[in-house]
């Protein structure tokens, strides 16, 4: 399908990380602008672990928001070893948490507080399973033995198939697959198990981070994988398989904690995101899959409405910025200085 102009009902996010203070201020509009609703990643520091932390940031986040915008936050809980049976009922008694986040323990930025072993979380996770609050996971193995390529497809062998087995009503999102093999899990599963996929996955494979040098504004966790991954992602998101739905996973950083000798994993997409997906989605000839990936996916996952207005993408050029305010420093955004060949009207 070939198109000037889309016309599509509003997109949720379903994985984006807002950060705090200043640095939520300068984000949080761009997300707000396309986005009726967003998961919220608990990944601060400290992390938010409790229901009554997450009213707290919920309400900075509200705060932080332009004047008259609709926004709405769906807040997360950070899964640790000491989460309670009782804070999962506080949870999904709230009203503002809509799911529990599982980082293993060092896989990502800001995980130390994370899961060490799984075990130790089974009262949690069987009270989950009970009150149909879903596990979102950071699926990665941290087994320093196994390649960092193949530490996806380790983490379903290892840890996701056991879960399965073991939680069999547990309602689980297999946070921004990047493999074939996480393609195939999540197609064969049952309605309540699915997967967010990110724009910048559906665009690039691996060669983009040593493209010429080493490009640190390419680096994220999982990193991004050979370009027969690729193409399964896309395969996956176009295809209207409702297990897979948009999860950006906009991770902003200050540009100096990227540009380093031991540089921060997150890529900040949340200023084009829509876009971007469009550019995906239409480089796949499948721009009439959009919606249903965007819009419709996610909420029925969730058990939630679907939005019922509308925003209008149209085919025309623009450039990104070289950099965007941040806090009190600057973030370099994804395609800086470059061209998107869609903007929202
Ligand atoms: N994706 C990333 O590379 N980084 C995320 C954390 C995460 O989602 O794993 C971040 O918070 O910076
Ligand atoms: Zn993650
Ligand atoms: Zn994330």
């Amino acid at each position: 399908m070939s198109s000037t102009r889309l016309e599509i009902i509003r997109p949720d996010d379903w994985h984006l990380h807002l950060r705090d203070g200043a640095a939520l201020g300068s984000v949080v509009a761009d997300t707000a602008r396309q986005f009726a609703r967003a998961i919220v990643m608990p990944n601060l520091k400290p992390p938010v672990t409790t229901v009554a932390q997450a009213e707290d940031y919920r309400r900075r986040i509200l705060a932080g928001l332009p004047a008259g915008t609709r926004f709405q936050p769906l807040m997360t809980l950070y899964l640790t070893e000491a989460t309670t049976p009782e804070e999962i009922a506080r949870a999904k008694a709230s009203g503002t948490v809509f799911a529990v986040k599982y980082y293993p323990a060092g896989a990502t930025t800001n995980s130390q507080a994370g899961v060490r072993d799984l075990a130790h979380v089974y009262p949690v996770l069987e009270a989950m399973e009970r009150h149909g609050l879903p596990l979102l996971m950071h699926g990665e193995v941290t087994d320093p033995t196994v390649d960092i390529f193949d530490r996806e497809h380790a983490f379903i062998e290892r840890h996701l198939i056991p879960l399965r087995a073991r939680f069999p009503e547990l309602r689980m999102v297999l946070e921004h697959i990047t493999t074939g093999a996480a393609v195939d899990f999540i197609r064969e599963a049952p309605a309540h198990v699915g997967a967010t996929i990110t724009a910048h996955h559906l665009l690039l494979n691996r060669n983009a981070i040593f493209e010429g040098g080493i490009r640190p504004h390419y680096y994220c966790l999982p990193v991004l994988k050979r370009e027969t991954h690729r193409q399964a992602l896309v395969e996956a998101a176009t295809s209207g398989d409702p297990h897979f739905f948009l999860g950006t996973d906009s991770a902003p950083h200050a540009q100096q904690a990227k540009e380093a000798a031991c540089g921060c994993a997150g890529i900040y997409t949340a200023h084009a995101a829509i876009e971007l997906y469009a550019e995906a989605f239409e480089q796949a000839g499948k721009l009439d899959q959009l919606e249903a990936f965007a819009s419709f996916h996610g909420p029925d996952f969730y058990g939630l409405p679907r939005n019922t207005d509308t925003i209008v993408l149209e085919r025309k050029s623009w450039t990104v910025p070289d950099t965007l305010p941040f806090g009190d420093s600057h973030c370099i955004p994804f395609r800086a200085g470059q061209a998107i060949a869609w903007s929202i009207t």
